[in-house]
This record gives C-alpha cells, sequence and structure tokens, in this order.
C-alpha cells in the first residue's frame, strides 16, 4: 500500500527545505506550485478557459499568460480571482491525482504532495496523512526579511494574509518544529520517517 503525505507550511517556514531533505532521502514530490504553472501552458484545458474569460488582452505577444497582468487583475477584484481560481484549482487537483494515481500505479511506495494551501483549500481528502513545517512568528519574520530583502512591515503583512501557522498544528498528523537548525529539523524528518513508515 502506498502511502500518500500532504505537506504544507507557511511563508518562509521551511516547507522548500524539508521538500528538498526528502528529495534527497529519494522521496517522489509533488508539488503543486510547480503544477499551477503547468496547467495553465498555451493548449491546457484551464489556458483556453482563462483565455475565453479574461480575453486575449492577458496573453503576451508570445501567446503564454502575462501572470503579472493576471496577478494584478485578480489582485483588486474578488469577483475576478474566484473566476480564476474556479478555473486553475480544479486543474491542479485534477492534475495532481493523476499524477499520484501513475506513481502509486508504478509501485512508489511514498509519495508526498507538497501544497501550500493544503488546510485553506480543504485538500487533505487528496492524501493520507499531513505535515506541517512550524516556525514561530518572530523566527518566520526574520527568516522571511532575510531572505526576501523585505522590511518588516511588508513581510508582517505577508505573514499576516496567511491563516495563522498556530492555527495549522491542530490539523495536522505531524508537525516539525523548524525554529532550531537545518540539522535539527532533519533529525525531527528522519525520527518521522522511521515512524511512518516513509521510504
Ligand atoms: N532551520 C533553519 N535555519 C535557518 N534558516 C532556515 C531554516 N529553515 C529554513 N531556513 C531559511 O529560511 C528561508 C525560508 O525557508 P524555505 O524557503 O524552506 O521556506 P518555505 O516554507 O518553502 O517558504 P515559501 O513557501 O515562502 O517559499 C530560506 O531562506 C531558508 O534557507
Amino acid at each position: 500500500m502506498a502511502l500518500t503525505i500532504g505537506l504544507t507550511g507557511g511563508i518562509a517556514s521551511g516547507k522548500s527545505t524539508v521538500s528538498n531533505m526528502l528529495k534527497d532521502m529519494g522521496i517522489v514530490i509533488i508539488d503543486a506550485d510547480v503544477i499551477a504553472r503547468k496547467v495553465v501552458e498555451d493548449g491546457q484545458d484551464a489556458y483556453n478557459q482563462i483565455v475565453q474569460a479574461f480575453g486575449e488582452d492577458i496573453l503576451l505577444s508570445d501567446q503564454t499568460i502575462d501572470r503579472t497582468k493576471l496577478g494584478s487583475i485578480v489582485f483588486y477584484s474578488e469577483e475576478k480571482r474566484l473566476l480564476l481560481n474556479s478555473i486553475v484549482h480544479p486543474a491542479v487537483r485534477k492534475q495532481m491525482l493523476a499524477e499520484k494515481e501513475e506513481y502509486i500505479a508504478n509501485g512508489t511506495s511514498t509519495i508526498v504532495l507538497d501544497i501550500p494551501l493544503l488546510f485553506e483549500s480543504k485538500l487533505t481528502s487528496m492524501v493520507d496523512r499531513t505535515i506541517l513545517v512550524y516556525v514561530d512568528y518572530e523566527t518566520q519574520l526574520k527568516r522571511l526579511m532575510d531572505r526576501n530583502n523585505l522590511s518588516k512591515q511588508d513581510a508582517e503583512a505577508r505573514i499576516n494574509s496567511q491563516m495563522p501557522l498556530k492555527e495549522k498544528i491542530p490539523l495536522a498528523d505531524a508537525v516539525i518544529y523548524n525554529n532550531g537548525t537545518i540539522e535539527e529539523t532533519r533529525i525531527q524528518l528522519q525520527a518521522l520517517s522511521k515512524e511512518w513508515d516513509i521510504q
């Protein structure tokens, strides 16, 4: 029986760091962000639906979707945002499930679905178990400011626009506390891998 795990976190919580550790262990990762870009490529169903809904004005000269333009349209209009999500989200879910099924059919024992909005988008039914990569607020703020070269105010605004990480703790089957060193995080992941037989 294959084990499917949903990996999530918050902005700059260390999800990619943990995801890379899993990759190094040879675990298959299906990345929702990568798939979200793939499903809006020219020729895909979602691409055609977006062009139909938003018009050809959102295309660049090479016919690819102008993500910056589309981003600013949906940033200012909730209605447009919901419309875009109603096209993109089902396409992402469908593609993730298809890839998951393919790995299972090929005999892969553990598949990790890396999904930033796992809890917010209520996608937990796609996986058997969930892992949250957690950091406390002050550490998250500092790492985000350092990584993205942001002011304290801008970093706080980004963190505060998300569901508080603390609220995700009771929703997760396992929590990796990433406040300490990378090594301390790796040790927690190794312990969990043993417990859950991640291989
Ligand atoms: N334990 C740690 N100690 C020190 N720095 C860390 C640790 N974990 C992660 N970092 C650093 O903090 C930043 C955020 O980590 P990472 O990119 O893994 O987070 P993320 O959750 O994937 O972020 P996002 O979803 O915003 O892309 C990175 O610059 C990373 O190198």
